[in-house]
């Protein structure tokens, strides 16, 4: 087939999904994915539950058949090849560790069934184990430890084949709140230790923004923005993307509120953080070059959500939230307020979801 948009196969020497489509039975689990990522890359695979993720990462593995399309892995086309033959390490959302084998054994599992030597099986184990952290837990089974700790083995059993690609399935989602945070980082850090190119699925927005080189974002087995975090969250290429990535609470309003509004907008939707309130006779004029988006808004109710609050308005047009500092005075319930926002905060998208692009609001970014 020809080579994907954007060049030709493969450049740097990372992976390559061209017009990949997945079947499972009836289900399309992927269909028409095309994506390339750099070598050394992290690239995060983002979506809701059933949007195909695990699929995109079995199709890379070999685990899952590709009814169409290529998959090109360091510079070969691994499509046909079996598991075994395609240079990949995958770290299941369960670990996937042996029960009965000590973690220095488990580390090693893969480097002994692929003829490594025993002793210098166990020394790249060693090796792989101080560079994720469990170094010191190589004579227990994976029964003697915590959640976090079996992840790191599940880490490092993955490092020590030194693989051309690294897939993690939800490796974090077994972990509580406050471990998951604090070994995303850690996670990020051995990433820009150990360079590898790194695919990472996870249905936790926050995850994606905080790991990722650039998130690619799933729904349906279709890929609908492939992009750096910020520019997910600022330029968001769909409807779905606005919704699903940045805070929850989007105030969506009829395009036409906006004078010169670009032609084909169904809706207009901006960020709770993007909106402004003033005193409804100040309204037009702190608008400044940005938009008057309700001139009377009055104030219903109020959600605190750590050191922000959001303020939720009824206005003539609908509803309308805005996030305020926790602490501050504005947004006081029953108050009347006027709603603004910069132009280019505002989000238009056309009725079928894509974004429709702002003139006005967009002209240099
Ligand atoms: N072995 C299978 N047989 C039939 N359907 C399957 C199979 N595996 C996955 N599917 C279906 O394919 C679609 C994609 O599933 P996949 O597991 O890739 O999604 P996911 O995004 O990883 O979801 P989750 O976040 O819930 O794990 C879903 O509709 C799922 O029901």
């Amino acid at each position: 087939m020809t080579a994907a948009p954007g060049g030709p196969v493969d450049p740097g020497g990372g992976l390559r999904l061209s017009g990949v489509e997945v079947r499972h039975g009836r289900v399309a689990a992927l269909r028409g994915v095309d994506l390339a990522v750099r070598r050394g890359e992290l690239l995060v695979v983002l979506g809701p539950s059933a949007a195909g993720k695990s699929t995109l990462l079995r199709v890379v593995a070999g685990l899952d058949r590709a009814a169409a399309g290529t998959v090109h892995l360091a510079g070969r086309d691994v499509t046909a090849l079996p598991p075994g033959a395609r240079d990949v390490a995958m770290v299941f959302q369960s670990y996937a560790l042996f029960p009965h084998l000590d973690v220095a054994r488990n580390i090693a599992f893969g480097l002994s069934v692929r003829g490594a030597g025993r002793r210098a099986a166990r020394e790249a184990a060693a090796a792989a184990a101080a560079v994720a952290g469990c170094a010191h837990l190589l004579d227990r089974r994976p029964g003697q430890l915590s959640g976090g700790e079996r992840q790191r083995v599940a880490l490092a059993r993955a490092l020590a084949r030194e693989p051309a690609v690294f897939l993690l399935d939800e490796p974090l989602s077994q972990l509580d709140v406050e471990l998951r945070t604090s070994t995303r980082a850690e996670l990020r850090a051995l990433h820009d230790r150990v360079g590898a190119t790194t695919l990472h699925v996870t249905h936790d927005q926050a995850e994606a923004m905080a790991l990722g080189d650039r998130i690619a974002v799933l729904r349906a087995g279709r890929l609908e923005q492939v992009a750096p975090p910020a520019q997910l969250w600022r330029r968001p290429a769909t409807r779905f993307v606005a919704g699903f990535v940045g805070a929850p609470w989007l105030t969506v309003l009829p395009p036409g509120l906006v004078a010169d509004a670009p032609a084909g907008a169904a809706e207009l939707v901006v960020r709770p953080e993007d909106l402004r309130l003033s005193l409804p006779r100040d309204g037009a004029d702190n608008a400044g070059g940005g938009a008057l988006l309700a001139p009377r808004a009055t104030a219903v109710r109020r959600e605190l959500a750590g050191a922000d609050t959001f303020v939720h308005l009824a206005a003539a047009t609908g509803p309308v939230t805005v996030r305020v500092p926790t602490g501050a005075r504005t947004g006081e319930v029953g108050a009347e307020y006027a709603v603004t926002a910069a132009r280019d905060a505002l989000h238009f998208f056309a009725a079928d979801g894509a974004r429709v692009a702002d003139p006005a609001g967009e002209g240099t970014s």
